[in-house]
């Protein structure tokens, strides 16, 4: 089941229907007007592919299961402000809100791909977020007659960034969104275990690997 809600009457609730013990994640996708935002978002709760979506600025919420664990996903999806020179690209609400962020441009649009770099030069200066790692989407992979950013410049973008990346079409398959939101729900969940001091064997590995790396050095 989804439920949509206006993002100015679900703000700063973080529990849902009063069960503390619930997983819950905040997802906020980011990016340019046009990029495929919400077909991603819609495309993941529903499976499918609608065409048109209309410019409202939404939060859905959505219970997802994964690994037999009910989690409760929020989904901001964000309009990216009309004057960017006037308003920041991000809101400090947003960036409280969330636990993850996509970050989306079209590999079709440039100006959409420096939205995205100046999105997360944003994230990183201000160091506002709390959030996991960032994933950068690049969309339309479907347009490759149209091509505008390489899958090349992305990927080393997203790796000078510590971002993950992927590249998909939100048009032609779900499998690829799928992805990219079980990504963000794995770094969630590792991020707010770090937190909480319950670090799996990831972390462990992680943390091994900084001992012997900084003995090395
Ligand atoms: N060819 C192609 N078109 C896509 C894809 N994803 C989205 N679109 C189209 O791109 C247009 C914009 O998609 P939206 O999902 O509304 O983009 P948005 O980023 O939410 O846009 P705003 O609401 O303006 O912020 C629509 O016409 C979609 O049908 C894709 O993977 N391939």
């Amino acid at each position: 089941m989804v439920v949509l809600v206006k993002p100015n009457l679900q703000l700063g609730s973080k529990a849902m229907d009063g069960n503390q013990h619930k997983v819950e994640a905040n997802v906020l996708l980011l990016g340019a007007e046009n990029v495929g935002k919400s077909a991603l978002t819609v495309r993941f709760l529903t499976r499918r592919f609608i065409g048109e979506y209309g410019d409202i600025e939404s939060i859905y919420s959505h219970i997802d299961k994964t690994d037999g664990r009910e989690i409760a996903l929020n989904i901001w999806d964000s309009l990216y402000p009309q004057s960017c020179e006037t308003t920041e690209s991000i809101s400090d609400k947003q960036m409280q809100w969330a636990d993850g962020v996509i970050l989306v441009y079209s590999i079709c649009d440039r100006s959409s791909f420096e939205v995205v770099r100046q999105q997360v030069q944003l994230i990183r200066q201000t160091r506002k977020l709390s959030a996991s790692t960032p994933i950068i989407v690049g969309n339309k992979r479907d347009l490759l007659h149209q091509r505008a950013v390489s899958s090349e410049e992305g990927r080393l973008f997203a790796l000078s960034a510590d971002c993950g990346f992927f590249e998909i079409s939100a048009a032609e398959t779900y499998h690829g969104v799928l992805l990219v939101f079980h990504e963000i729900l794995d770094l969630i969940k590792e991020s707010k275990a770090l937190k909480k001091g319950m670090v799996g064997i990831k972390g462990i590995v992680r943390s091994v690997s900084a001992v012997f790396g900084k003995k090395r050095e």
